[in-house]
């Protein structure tokens, strides 16, 4: 299955900021066994290729691995030589866009207008970062879908266990959750990481009320 179709269909993409090379790997394991497969390690992290290269060599296939907060052609390249699987970024950059489709890389632009996203679709995109998506609701992604119904957007930004069914029934293919489900710098003791798993488990739980 490719990396999009993944993402798709497992809906939730982990938003790890401040991990390390220590944490990284019970970081993962831990969402992995609450049902969360696919992550970014964001690339203000310290040393994120080192990071992300810690993470692909020791989670293998387990979990899809990506890299975040991209904001441009150099930090991708970095992140896609470290073994990144996609890339994700706040901003759209049409140069890092040309970058990632050189390499076959998925590339999820941040994108907030109807012209930023069909920018982001003229220049190669094949799923895009609506961000912040808090401040425009459940309905602005049913409002976009009219006129461009080809667009697959991910939101990301204050997504939480109780809008995220919402958001994803108006047409999102996926949510983006950072703070509300991973806080990496607070991860201390083994109980810390149950806790992770357990709310990963809720997460992943939630979304199986969507089927009914
Ligand atoms: O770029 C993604 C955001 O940092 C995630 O936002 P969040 O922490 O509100 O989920």
């Amino acid at each position: 299955m490719s990396i999009i179709e993944e993402i798709k269909k497992n809906k939730i993409v982990a938003v790890i900021r401040k991990s390390n090379e220590e944490n990284i790997v019970p970081i993962l394991k831990a969402l992995s066994d609450g049902g969360v497969k696919s992550v970014e390690i964001t690339a203000e992290t310290p040393n994120v290729g080192r990071v992300i290269e810690t993470a692909v060599n020791q989670i293998g296939e387990e979990v899809h691995i990506g890299a975040g907060t991209v904001l441009d052609p150099e930090t991708a390249r970095t992140v896609i030589m470290a073994g990144a699987k996609f890339i994700v970024s706040p901003t759209l950059n049409t140069e890092t866009l040309k970058l990632t489709n050189r390499y076959g890389i998925l590339n999820i632009p941040g994108v907030m207008t109807p012209s930023e996203i069909l920018t982001a679709y003229e220049n190669g995109a094949q799923m895009v970062k609506v961000f912040p998506a808090d401040v425009l609701g459940p309905t602005y992604i049913k409002n976009i879908l009219g006129p461009l119904p080809h667009v697959q957007a991910m939101v990301t930004g204050g997504i939480t266990i109780e809008n995220m069914n919402e958001y994803l029934a108006k047409g999102s293919v996926a949510v983006g959750i950072g703070s509300n489900l991973v806080n990496a710098s607070k991860l201390k003791t083994k109980e810390d990481y149950r806790d992770l798993t357990e709310r990963a488990s809720q997460y992943t739980r939630k979304l199986t009320e969507l089927e009914r």
